[in-house]
């Protein structure tokens, strides 16, 4: 950790001014709060020469609320500075991260700040010492397509094929980092490695191996394509030039491991968080330890403990840290100490992704899943002579529905890329639908993903959640307690918020049989039957058509009479075994079963009174000797 002050920091001794993102002009650092919270009111769409942002406010942090008509843009940020918030951090590449960003629109005791306009202070933060990498702007707006973009987003294959010439070479010097979070995680899918295989550069439109449908539908699986897809190296950080081009001093900065202190600010999707991975990664191969906090769950004195620990491992180990704090505008304003922080931070300003780098990225990641572009200027179908050994079908996408997703995506690679999961899923499950179904086995033909798919996509990926992570965790949890506390609305909710975000439909299903004995119990046995029935019609139907099944479950177990009784005397017998010290105690003679003389002759069954030989109630002890008299159902401990 850098714990000098200014002086010291190579930017800083010359930067203690900085520009403002809106109007352009320059000042002293620690006035940059003031000045934005009054030139974001005079400039609320940005400087001039940038297009109006639509109509309704951007608040930092704000999610797009629903999904839009199809075709329609959902959420559109103008390139206006005015929106380019901080970015919000994520522990998730962090080999020491302490937390995950929290889908919980801010539930953290900075609920103000994130509810509040944007504010350089939401940027991701690295204070004294280097810290990477800022909020996320407002996920929300809608606006006109600019047609510009429109003009880049209807460029031509052939024109792509040779601008990703250059880049395929580039990508080939590409070190193929692992995973930064070295997480063993079942669902990862290396990129670097999927290229490799299937012998396709970075954005190149060239065809891949073909690979058949169900083994491109098991990579989608887990975690978000986006987060799958996230580069490692610079090499592979597309676009962002002004930033970290070739030429730029925060580059050679970054190549010789000299970071400055850093607030990385943009609108969504366009790299804050990966360029903080990137940051991460080539830090670890220089021993440089790299600290994520963020800013949704951590305290003011989790960060102290940081800088705490980056001085000791400063003074006595000659060891830099790096903290890169994550969500920083949801630190409420005394957290943030604004001035004190610009003053020590270099603002790092990146834009909206432009039409030609999503297509990069995208190509990128369909290069990687195998999957084909249908070149609509050639008539014949380019896997018509290639031989794919398996039943299953290829996948094929029209090139037209990769411009449209480029172009739609409106330089939110994060959108983009959900939004081709979600649309290369969505087919996928339809047409296994229509094969279980008919009762066929796959046939040859292939799978074509078209433009209407993306867009179809397009509006569900502000849904999709991490199938593999804390997301999915948090959402059957929510659904678990809305049950329990018999709110069949919050029942619904966070049913579909699964299901539309891709959630298997077996796996709640499998929950709800849990929830029918653990929470409903005797007092409604047949919970349990509608349970494992539900369960059942969406093996034999799937999605979407079992969504209805399980909603009427959900409904019918939110209002059924509860019951922890069986689930609490069940605890209560596993906690009198697990605390027994000793030798457990003997099964009283009279309960065993003696199928043998000798058995007999032991004394094995000798005095058991069988019940249905009496017409009285019976006086019998079941429990071991040293258990008599103990009620599971009464007492927790015996
Ligand atoms: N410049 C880029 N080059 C290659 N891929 C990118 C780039 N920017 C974003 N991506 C892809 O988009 C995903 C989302 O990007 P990232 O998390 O860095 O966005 P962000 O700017 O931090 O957004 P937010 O502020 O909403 O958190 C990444 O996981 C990566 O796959």
């Amino acid at each position: 950790m850098e714990v000098s002050g200014p002086e010291d920091d190579p930017f800083l001794s010359q930067l203690h001014q900085v520009q403002c993102p809106v109007c352009q002009q320059m000042m002293p650092a620690a006035h940059i709060n003031s000045h934005l919270d009054r030139c974001l009111l005079l400039h609320p769409a940005g400087h001039a020469g940038h297009a109006e942002p639509a109509a309704g406010s951007h608040r930092a942090g704000e999610r797009a609320k629903g999904p839009s008509p199809p075709g329609a843009k959902r959420r559109r940020l103008s390139e206006s500075s005015a929106l380019k918030q901080p970015a919000t951090p994520t522990a998730a590449e962090s080999s020491e991260g302490e937390g995950e960003e929290a889908d919980d629109g801010g539930e953290t005791e900075s609920r103000e700040s994130y509810d509040a306009p944007p504010t350089p202070s939401g940027a991701r933060l690295i204070p004294d010492f280097p810290v990477a990498r800022a909020g996320s702007p407002a996920r929300k707006g809608s606006g006109k397509r600019p047609a510009a973009a429109a003009a880049a987003g209807s460029a031509s294959p052939r024109s792509w094929d040779e601008a990703e010439a250059q880049e395929e070479l580039e990508e080939a010097g590409g070190d193929g980092d692992a995973d930064a979070d070295g997480e063993d995680d079942p669902g990862h899918w290396d990129a670097d490695a999927a290229d490799a295989a299937f012998g396709t550069g970075g954005g190149s439109r060239a065809h891949p191996r073909a690979l058949a449908a169900e083994e491109i539908r098991q990579m989608l699986e887990g975690k978000p394509l986006a987060d799958k897809m996230r580069p490692d190296t610079l090499q592979d950080y597309i676009g962002q030039s002004r930033a970290v081009g070739q030429e730029t001093l925060l580059r050679s900065l970054l190549e010789t491991n000299e970071i400055p202190s850093l607030i990385l600010w943009g609108p969504p999707g366009c790299g804050k968080t990966t360029l903080a991975h990137i940051i991460a990664n080539n830090s670890k191969k220089h021993s440089i330890r790299f600290v994520t906090l963020s800013a949704t769950n951590a305290k003011t004195n989790d960060v102290r403990d940081v800088i705490k620990q980056a001085q000791n491992e400063k003074s006595f180990f000659k060891r830099k840290t790096i903290l890169f704090i994550d969500e920083i505008h949801r630190f409420n304003k005394s957290q943030q100490v604004n001035a004190a922080l610009l003053s020590r931070c270099r603002v790092i300003v990146l834009e909206k992704l432009p039409v030609e780098a999503m297509v990069t990225i995208l190509m990128r990641a369909i290069n990687s899943l195998g999957i084909h572009i249908l070149d609509s200027s050639r008539p014949t179908d380019p896997l018509s002579h290639s031989s794919n050994s398996s039943s299953e079908p290829s996948v094929l996408m029209e090139d037209k529905a990769v411009d449209t997703l480029a172009y739609l995506s409106d330089g939110d690679a994060r959108t983009g890329l959900n939004g081709l999961q979600l649309a290369v899923l969505a087919r996928l499950s339809s047409r296994k639908m229509f094969c279980k179904k008919s009762g066929q086995t796959y046939s040859p033909s292939r799978v074509l993903i078209t433009e209407n798919d993306v867009k179809e996509g397009l509006q569900r990926s502000h849904i999709l959640y991490d199938r593999a992570g804390e997301e999915h965790y948090n959402c059957i949890s929510a659904l678990h307690k809305a049950m329990r506390g018999s709110d069949q609305n919050a029942s619904l909710y966070w049913l579909a918020r699964m299901l539309e975000g891709g959630e298997d439909p077996l796996y709640v299903a499998r929950r709800l049989v849990r929830f029918a004995s653990e929470d409903i119990g005797l007092a409604d046995p047949s919970a349990l039957t509608q349970a494992v029935a539900a369960y059942q019609g969406c093996h034999f139907i799937g999605m979407p058509e079992c969504e209805v099944l399980l909603a009427q479950c959900v409904v019918y177990f939110a209002r059924a009479p509860k019951s922890i009784e069986v689930y609490s005397a069940y605890s209560n017998v596993k906690a009198c075994l697990r605390s027994h010290q000793g030798p457990l105690p003997p099964v009283p003679l009279h309960l065993r079963n003696a199928p043998t003389r000798l058995l007999k002759d032991l004394g094995y069954g000798k005095g058991y009174k069988y019940n249905p030989m009496y017409s009285e109630p019976v006086e019998q002890e079941y429990l071991p000797e040293e258990l008599r008299g103990v009620d599971f159902f009464k007492q927790r401990r015996c």
